[in-house]
């Protein structure tokens, strides 16, 4: 059983703006996708206060935080990133409680990540950021100019985050905006809303001036998300979700060319040869395909196996697969929680349904488990595996966003690169192979923003983080994300 609880302060979870926690009179649920049962109270900002949050935004940058050096910020942000770290127990209530995941994942990941996306970006940027180009030229008059590229902030920054990894997600976006010296407001998803606030009590408690990192909740289109990327003074969106809100954030902002970085959805392949090593091919592509319930944009739903290990593979992914415990998250044996909520288990649960009608054989799963006691009231569903299914069914090309994949054989490198792109995405991939020939030509033929080698969501923050075709715009990580959240001037001076 669960035992974990919300901080008092977070019984109804207010917005966070302009320095203060602010109650509105409409509030929404926050409901347990363990339980079922009401975990607090929401409180949505309404059009006044996203009015008055952008204005004091704007005001933080133009004012306050405008004056700050490099260093001040980074200092603000390394408070910060302590006062997570004093308050770690708060933020694993809060990431566990909201999403379900066991405590284990919670602590190696989610508020692990936390704290070292808000480190690693005060330190990259205290180094990186005031660093300048400059250009010397020489005209035909024999006179020299010297250019100077000075890099500026963008302004207010709208980040707009997913339920999937909270409290990743928001500092990812938070700690390189605001170290470049940009003021934020963040809308976490209306699922997840409890670490963003701790996050808010955090920034409060570190003294970073009021204005200048904002929380506000509410939904998306007709509510929060939609008031604030419609704002006419905000600077630039910073998206992750499903690709189609990132094409209608897009619209709302193209007629204020507005700058936008998305990372969205994902269909990624995951790629099994003959020579991999066997034992750990399969535990790879089961943490790749049903690690936090498969609700990760970097999750492995196709999987091609080479023909000759094919039967084998199946036969011993299903024997391990069916050893997973899915269950309490304080119970450190489990490895799954719950999807993150009736609706979206109504979604999941409509592709088990069209797989079979497409054709599939379900090697394992394909349901929802029984337990007995309050967690049947959850959103828990089962790890499944697919077989049988042509590359162009809907369950094979559509994103999912569960514990699913389907594996499928193939017999040359050729062909399973072809198949791999054979994709609308472009996010992930994963080879297995300990040919490291074959690694370094096949790595680069696969059409996608990471290609990761015996391995699967090992991350080093420096590198360029997003994806190609349908699963984003842009990249973001170590000097890629002040690429966005900055631009250069170019100071020009006849010498
Ligand atoms: N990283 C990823 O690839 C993710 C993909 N998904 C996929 O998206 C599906 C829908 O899940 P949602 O939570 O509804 O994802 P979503 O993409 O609709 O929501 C993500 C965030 O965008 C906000 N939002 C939604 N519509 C908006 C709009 N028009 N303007 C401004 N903000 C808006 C939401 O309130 C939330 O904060 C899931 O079933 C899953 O398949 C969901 C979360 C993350
Ligand atoms: O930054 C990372 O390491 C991972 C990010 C993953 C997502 O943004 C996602 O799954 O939505």
């Amino acid at each position: 059983m669960n035992t974990l609880a919300l901080p008092s302060s977070l019984h109804i979870t207010k917005n966070y703006s302009n320095g203060a926690f602010v109650e509105t009179s409409k509030t929404f649920d926050n409901i347990s996708p363990v339980t079922g049962k009401v975990l607090s109270r929401i409180c949505e900002a309404d059009k006044a206060l996203v009015d008055a949050t952008v204005q004091s935004a704007r005001q933080a940058f133009n004012g306050i935080w405008g004056e700050t050096t490099v260093e001040q910020r980074a200092d603000y942000l390394l408070k910060v990133a302590d006062i997570i770290e004093r308050r770690f127990d708060d933020f694993i209530a809060a990431e566990v409680l909201d999403t379900g995941r066991p405590v284990e994942q919670a602590k190696k990941l989610d508020v692990y990540r936390g704290i070292h996306n808000l480190r690693t970006f005060a330190e990259i940027f205290k180094h990186e950021y005031s660093k300048t180009e400059c250009f010397e030229s020489h005209l035909a008059d024999g006179s020299q100019l010297l250019n100077i590229i000075k890099r500026k902030p963008l302004g207010v920054i709208v980040s707009i985050s997913p339920w999937n990894l909270p409290l990743l997600s928001i500092t990812w976006k938070a700690a390189p905006a605001l170290m470049a010296g940009n003021t934020i407001i963040c809308k976490p998803s209306e699922e997840t809303p409890s670490s963003a606030t701790l996050l808010a009590e955090a920034f409060q408690e570190a003294g970073v001036p009021a204005g200048v990192f904002n929380v506000l909740h509410g939904f998306g289109r007709d509510s929060t998300g939609e008031w604030l990327t419609q704002h006419k003074d905000i600077d630039a969106v910073t998206f992750t979700g499903e690709s189609g809100t990132g094409a209608s954030i897009m619209k709302t902002v193209a007629s204020e060319v507005k700058p936008v970085s998305f990372e969205l959805g994902g269909k990624n392949a995951g790629i099994v040869f003959e020579d991999a090593d066997f034992d750990k091919a399969v535990e790879g592509i089961i943490r790749s395909s049903f690690t936090n319930s498969g609700q990760v944009c970097l999750c492995t739903e196709r999987v091609y196996v080479q023909r000759s290990i094919f039967d084998k593979f199946v036969k011993a992914i299903k024997e391990k697969t069916e050893q997973l415990q899915i269950g309490w998250s304080e119970d450190e044996k489990t490895f799954m929680g719950p999807l993150i909520s009736h609706g979206h288990r109504e979604k999941v649960l409509s592709y088990f349904k069209l797989a079979v009608e497409e054709g599939a054989q379900v090697v394992t799963g394909g349901g929802v488990p029984t337990f007995g006691d309050e967690r049947d009231q959850g959103a828990y569903i089962q790890p499944t595996i697919w077989v049988g299914l042509p590359d162009d069914a809907r369950c094979v090309t559509e994103e999912v966003f569960g514990p699913v994949c389907h594996i499928a054989p193939f017999d040359t490198e050729e062909e399973v690169i072809q198949r791999a792109n054979n994709t609308d995405y472009g996010l992930a991939g994963v080879l297995w192979t300990t040919n490291l020939s074959r690694a370094h030509r096949v790595a680069p033929k696969i059409n996608a923003g990471i290609v990761w080698v015996n391995h699967w969501f090992a991350r080093d923050l420096r590198t360029p983080f997003g994806g190609n075709k349908l699963s984003g715009i842009g990249r973001e990580g170590g000097t890629y994300s002040m690429e966005f959240y900055s631009e250069p001037t170019n100071i020009s001076i006849r010498l």
